[in-house]
């Protein structure tokens, strides 16, 4: 069994739909805990509309690469099409961290599947939704989500606004 961190994204169509879609089908996936949803301002380099974001915790009989191809076929559901990097997208789902159930984490430099994800520590719309649902979480390699939250530019992280009470 692994645990793994997903974190959600989308600025396209109707966001919030899209992402309690995905969340729902996590549920049949050894859904652990969910956040709320959160609107971010976009993170990056291209201009665009803002995202809403959400973090989910799952743990099943899926390896690293399971997590991703589950991922994939979330984004595929939703329409997602590739397209500029960084850019909009109806759904965006990224595999932040792998852990065994020894609590080691799954390390990799594969570009198709890099663990932790490479960018996860420096953006405040993985952080903060993660840090909501799990005051103690760690990413691999990084340290402690609360101490790389206080190392962000303080702009980065009030802009991660709740959006939704969990019902
Ligand atoms: N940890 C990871 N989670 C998701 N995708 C990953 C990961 N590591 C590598 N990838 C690869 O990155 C490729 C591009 O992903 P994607 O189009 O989602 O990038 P992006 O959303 O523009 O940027 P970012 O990954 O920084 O959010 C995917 O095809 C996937 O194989
Ligand atoms: N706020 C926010 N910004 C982003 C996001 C995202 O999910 N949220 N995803 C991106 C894809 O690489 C690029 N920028």
């Amino acid at each position: 069994m692994t645990r793994a961190v997903l974190s959600l994204g989308a600025n396209l169509g109707d966001r919030a739909g899209t992402l309690r879609t995905a969340l729902r089908a996590l549920v049949g996936e050894g859904l652990v805990a969910r956040s709320v949803l959160y609107e971010t301002p976009p993170w990056g380099p291209v201009e665009q509309p803002p995202f809403l974001n959400a973090v989910a915790v799952v743990r099943g009989e899926r390896d690293a690469a399971g997590w991703l191809a589950l991922a994939h076929e979330l984004e595929d559901a939703a329409g997602r099409t590739r397209e500029v990097r960084f850019g909009p997208r109806t759904l965006d789902v990224d595999v932040v961290a792998v852990t065994g159930d020894d609590g080691a984490p799954v390390l990799s430099t594969d570009p198709e599947l890099t663990l932790p994800h490479p960018r996860a520590h420096e953006r405040a719309f993985v952080l903060v939704p993660w840090l909501a649902l799990d005051p103690a979480a760690v990413l691999p390699g990084h340290g402690s989500v609360r101490e790389l939250l206080a190392g962000l530019p303080a702009g980065d992280v009030e802009g991660v606004q709740r959006w939704e009470q969990l019902a």
